[in-house]
């Protein structure tokens, strides 16, 4: 008997778990960059989802403000990457993949690295000339992490709530 086959327009997993990531930032306030990161496990179940925020209990409180030279956000923001992991109920990060928006910091590359996660897949590089985005790329690659720009097929995906 012939089978039926299935649909061949579904979400494949590695659009599925960016768009995760795409979604989780749209969450964020900050006026200027909005970052999303999903974290996933061996089995491909999503362990950790989070997007740059300020601190629990200081959300209003703080200023968005981007200049450095005055009170600004870059002092007090959390980002996509600390909040995913922090995010994963007490699930281990080891050994997983994390998607994220935005090619992470020197700061989350040393989460990542500590926390055994083993692959990071980017949509935007836009800071890589920074001292602080190399200094990330040198450290992810020192430690073995792979590295991967994700594969944009498609600039959009629809969610239609009726
Ligand atoms: O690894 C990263 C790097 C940055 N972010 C967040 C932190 C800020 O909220 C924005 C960057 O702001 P700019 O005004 O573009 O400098 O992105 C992050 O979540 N993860
Ligand atoms: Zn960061």
């Amino acid at each position: 008997m012939a089978l039926t086959p299935g649909r061949d327009d579904y979400l494949k997993d590695s659009k599925y778990f960016m768009a995760v990531a795409l979604l989780a930032a749209k969450r964020s306030k900050d006026p200027n960059t909005q970052v999303g990161a999903c974290i996933v496990n061996q089995e491909n179940k999503i362990v950790g989802i989070g997007h740059n925020q300020m601190p629990n209990g200081c959300d209003d409180k703080l200023t968005w403000a981007r200049d450095r030279t005055k009170d600004n956000k870059h002092l007090y923001v959390c980002h996509a990457e600390l909040n995913a992991i922090m995010n994963t109920n007490g699930a281990d990060v080891k050994g997983c993949s994390m998607y994220v928006a935005l090619f992470p910091c020197n700061e989350c590359a040393k989460l990542i690295i500590q926390g055994g996660i083993k692959e990071v897949i980017y949509l935007s590089d836009m800071y890589k000339d920074r001292d602080e985005f190399k200094a990330s790329r040198r450290m992810l690659e020192g430690a073995g992490i792979k590295l991967r720009p994700f594969e944009l097929e498609g600039t959009e995906i629809v969610i239609d709530f009726q």
